[in-house]
């Protein structure tokens, strides 16, 4: 292999992830075998034009003019025709710098080994004396009528613009940055970022981090009031030029005064009452989430021994008796009969210090999509792992870990929805630590592997916390470890103690009501109720709602919080309210309960800003995925590669990759089958974080940066 040529480490390793270059090779030897040719393997690699290697390195490029490029191809070609073409053969294509393919086109055939043309061949001598002219397409009947603009006088476009300019108080545009590349430079650019709309908005890009730190606080934009006449402020696409449906700036909400004084009133008087706290048990399938929950509500007095005993029959009698805690949360038959989580179970209790909202998510991968809806809601996480021997590794296995693998551990997958969902604080459960004689080394060596991970997740360091369990002996749950063994060397938090020590949830009121609905069933007491936590604003009884993407308005007729009826639901309640004025067939899951005068935008297109996860085979423009967002999900496409970023600054470290590649950040279009409803992370959080998923799979998550569309 000639020096110079070979690929950089990195598109190495793509074109393996790919095959191609394998896949290249094989057809160049079985065509070599074919025609009777010693397949060089010096010759393939300088085949070079198919693939630009250039094109998928991580680290900015510096840029080749363009002449210079093409130069240095048609020289590369070139030298290639010396070397290996039949001496004296003249190579014209290669000579203009005429890409390979272009030249297998356009050049004679070799000369056959007798030395004389191929059959049918144009004399070289004939063909030499033709202008060279590349394939074009025929003309399109009618199209010989279409003058041609000879740019001798002013173009449609200069005209608009001229009348533009006559107009009094017209503001020239700024100069629309046309790639991602010069748009998020200039947000670096401390001096111009006040000059333009996009500054604002790539600066606040730049501030959210995703990958190896928390997200940060972004400040949300001084949305454009500007009139619609105004020309659209810069944007980091080219095809954003045109500026989004105008939309009432969030930040110019007010809520109605008497639900104002009536917050106020409920979270004064609802001081003796213990604050709120969703939390969400993640972690692969089998790990022991159902049975620590279960025998943790039966421990705190929840669950009575007439239904322990129930379950326990019943359990003994399907011939599934080590399951008995798991029934007290898996009540579905199909979850009993395969003896795993399908759904999310919600279950509410209280510890000393919370007012806990369970979500029991599912660990198996084919029911990741019903986990999102969870964690999407929580404000802490409890991530089980199973501290039994193999049963950790089984469960941190990487994607694509081999023949025969499940392809990937949901203890990875979890813990990065569960970040890049929202959750900030974990605790780190070890169960099964009965199955080895509760090893300290063990557990020890799980933190080990676990915790690099989980930082480079996201999960500051501070917000991890770690601990011992056993479900279904209880122990460590509720009082400290009474089993020598553990007792002699755990002397941390119990369960409880961790739940009590994680953050409560944050009521975010000041934001006009947005309620993803994550359940749709028959009121008690007649209409249509829908179940959800509420991520801002309030409603009450009496009060107009409207629902998204339906588009219909309807009123509250009741509501329930925490399972109590209830006049006013607020910020961080998970609610069931009962609607009416509202077709049954217009509520969904994945629709959204919201004010009807600051409605959540319905979006067919929009720029996110996403890490990609342990994907074995790049992402690529126009690749399907499933979109995720709250308890919503859609399918669709990630239509353009707008560039790739750099993780810590959030600069630009290449415009329109072609692929990205594992660990990659970078910021992309996507464009959903149908609308959904999504905010800008900016705007509001809970609406504006997104996962990507494909084949069963968590490709990438992110943020919404941009409504497009
Ligand atoms: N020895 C031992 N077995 C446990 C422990 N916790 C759970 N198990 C067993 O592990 C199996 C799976 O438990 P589940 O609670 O259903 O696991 P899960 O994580 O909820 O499973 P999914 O929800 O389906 O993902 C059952 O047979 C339990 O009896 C534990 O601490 N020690």
């Amino acid at each position: 292999m000639p020096s110079g040529k070979r690929a950089t480490s990195s598109s190495e390793g793509f074109a393996k992830s790919l095959n191609y270059g394998d896949r290249q090779r094989g057809c160049c030897r079985t065509y070599a075998a074919m025609s009777g040719k010693r397949f060089d393997e010096d010759e393939y690699y300088d085949e070079e034009d198919y693939y630009d290697y250039d094109d998928y390195d991580d680290e900015p490029v510096a840029a080749k003019p363009a002449a210079a490029k093409t130069a240095a191809k048609g020289a590369s070609s070139a030298g290639k025709a010396g070397k290996g073409g039949k001496a004296g053969t003249p190579a014209p294509a290669a000579a203009a710098g005429a890409s390979t393919l272009a030249q297998c086109l356009c050049d004679p055939p070799p000369l056959r080994p007798s030395g004389k043309p191929q059959k049918g061949a144009v004399k070289t001598a004939k063909l030499a004396a033709q202008p060279r002219r590349f394939p074009v397409a025929p003309p399109v009947p009618g199209e010989e009528a279409i003058r041609r603009f000879d740019f001798s006088t002013p173009s449609p476009d200069e005209r608009v613009l001229a009348a533009q300019r006559r107009v009094p108080g017209y503001a020239p545009a700024q100069p629309a940055a046309s790639t991602a590349t010069s748009s998020a430079r200039a947000a670096t650019n401390a001096s111009a970022s006040s000059s333009s709309g996009v500054d604002a908005a790539t600066n606040g890009l730049a501030d959210i981090r995703i990958n190896g730190a928390v997200a940060s606080a972004a400040q949300p934009p001084v949305r454009q009031t500007d009139s619609p006449r105004d020309p659209p402020k810069g944007s980091p696409t080219k095809r954003s030029a045109a500026p989004p449906a105008q939309r009432r700036s969030l930040s110019g909400y007010q809520m109605e005064a008497g639900l104002t004084s009536e917050c106020e009133q409920a979270q004064q008087g609802g001081s003796g009452s213990k604050p709120k706290l969703h939390l969400v048990v993640l972690g692969h399938v089998d790990a022991g989430k159902s049975t620590l929950m279960g025998r943790l509500l039966h421990d705190l007095g929840y669950v009575g021994q007439k239904v322990v005993h129930k379950t326990q029959k019943e359990a003994a009698e399907a011939g599934k008796a080590s399951f008995s805690w798991a029934w007290v949360l898996d009540e579905r038959p199909e979850e009993r009969a395969r003896g795993v989580t399908v759904d999310v179970a919600t279950t509410r209790f209280e510890t000393p210090q919370r007012n806990v909202t369970l979500l029991d998510a599912p660990g198996h991968r084919d029911f990741v999509p019903n986990m999102i809806a969870g964690a999407a809601q929580a404000d802490a996480a409890l991530l089980l792992v199973d501290g039994s021997p193999g049963g950790f590794e089984a469960g941190f296995e990487p994607a694509g870990g081999g023949f025969g693998s499940s392809g990937g551990g949901q203890t990875r997958e979890h813990a990065q929805l569960a970040r890049s969902l929202g959750v900030e604080q974990v605790a780190v459960v070890v169960s099964k630590l009965d199955t080895c004689d509760f090893s300290q080394d063990r557990f020890e060596h799980i933190r080990a592997v676990l915790l690099p991970f989980l930082k480079q997740s996201g999960f500051r360091e501070a917000a991890i916390s770690w601990l011992p369990a056993v479900g279904l002996t209880g122990e460590n749950l509720t009082r400290p470890p009474t089993d020598p063994l553990l007792a002699a060397w755990w002397k941390g938090p119990t369960v409880v103690g961790i739940i009590d020590s994680f953050k409560p949830t944050q009521r975010n009121t000041g934001r006009p009501l947005r309620m993803p609905i994550a359940d749709v069933f028959k009121g008690q007491r007649g209409g249509t109720a829908v179940g959800g936590k509420l991520e801002g604003g309030a409603l009450k009884v009496g009060m107009r709602v409207a629902v998204q993407p339906s588009n219909v308005v309807g009123s509250v007729k009741s509501i329930e919080v925490d399972g109590q009826p209830a006049t006013l639901a607020m910020a961080g309640d998970s609610a069931d309210v009962t609607l009416t004025g509202i077709d049954a067939a217009a509520l969904s899951t994945g629709s959204v309960l919201c004010h009807p005068d600051w409605p959540v935008p319905l979006v067919s297109r929009l720029e996110a800003r996403i890490v990609v996860l342990e994907v074995q085979v790049p992402i690529l423009k126009g690749q399907q995925v499933t979109l995720h967002a709250h308890s919503a999900r859609e399918t669709g496409q990630i239509s353009h590669l707008l560039a790739a970023l750099n993780p810590k600054t959030g600069e630009v470290t290449k415009s329109k990759p072609r692929a990205l590649l594992k660990g990659q950040t970078a910021l992309v279009e996507i464009t959903p089958a149908r609308s959904m409803c999504l905010e800008e992370y900016s705007d509001y959080r809970a609406l504006g974080r997104i996962a990507l998923r494909d084949g069963g799979r968590t490709v990438a998550v992110g943020i919404v940066t941009r409504i497009l569309e």
